[in-house]
């Protein structure tokens, strides 16, 4: 049987993507020990996320090659944009992290290229840069969502980071990017390959900066 595009993708960046959805980040999120600091400190970079990755989506919806796949994508952005997802305010209350301390934290360098990537691939008015991107960033969330161990922690800050990525809807929408990079990708495979790659890259990354200033 040959394989999926999206899974040959996958493959190709296997070390590297079992190194991220097997995270220390992740173990201690499951096991619901993870320092507060470390917790404040991804919360605060991911929260700068969400701009770039609806110029993403917003691209992938321009470049589609089928009203269908529109309106899939629509529906998700409507969800993103419209849902009351008091997560990260409340997280950043229980934290103890204030607009302040948000608002002077620098940028990563993994937040500021995962913002670059989001842009760059929009550029390229390309949906099957849009989707390798898409692909990773929605697919390996999920993937690590789902190794985390249930019950799940009783502290809401780390319990709801999990549902958050593990859900009905949110799986449904992984597939729906799957089956889309299944499509259209083997069309322009270099071009998804390199984004799909640089973005397995930066999410390692991401998770690494996390504990960049702590005791790591
Ligand atoms: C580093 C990093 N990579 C991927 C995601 C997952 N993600 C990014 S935007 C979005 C949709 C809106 O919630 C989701 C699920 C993340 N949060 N942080």
């Amino acid at each position: 049987m040959t394989l999926r595009f999206s899974e040959s993708l996958r493959q190709s960046c296997e070390a590297t993507w079992t190194r991220a959805v097997e995270h220390r980040f992740v173990q201690e999120l499951g096991e619901g020990r993870i320092a507060d600091e470390v917790m404040a400190a991804y919360l605060i970079q991911d929260h700068r996320f969400l701009d770039s990755f609806l110029v993403l989506l917003g691209a992938a919806i321009a470049s589609s090659d089928r009203f269908e796949s529109r309106l899939v994508l629509g529906r998700f952005v409507g969800m993103v944009c419209g849902e009351e997802n008091t997560y990260f305010l409340r997280a950043f209350d229980a934290l103890g992290v204030d607009t302040d301390t948000r608002s002077r934290t620098p940028d990563t360098a993994p937040t500021a290229g995962f913002k670059a990537i989001m842009r760059e691939a929009a550029e390229t008015r390309s949906y099957a840069a849009a989707l390798a991107v898409l692909n990773v960033a929605e697919g390996l969330y999920l993937d690590w969502a789902q190794r985390v161990p249930r019950p799940l922690p009783t502290n809401f800050v780390h319990a709801e980071w999990v549902t958050l990525h593990d859900n009905p809807v949110f799986v449904d929408f992984v597939a729906f990017l799957q089956a889309e990079l299944d499509r259209v990708g083997p069309g322009d495979a270099a071009l998804a390959q390199d984004f799909f790659q640089r973005a397995v890259d930066l999410e390692l990354a991401f998770f690494d900066a996390a504990y960049a200033d702590g005791d790591a």
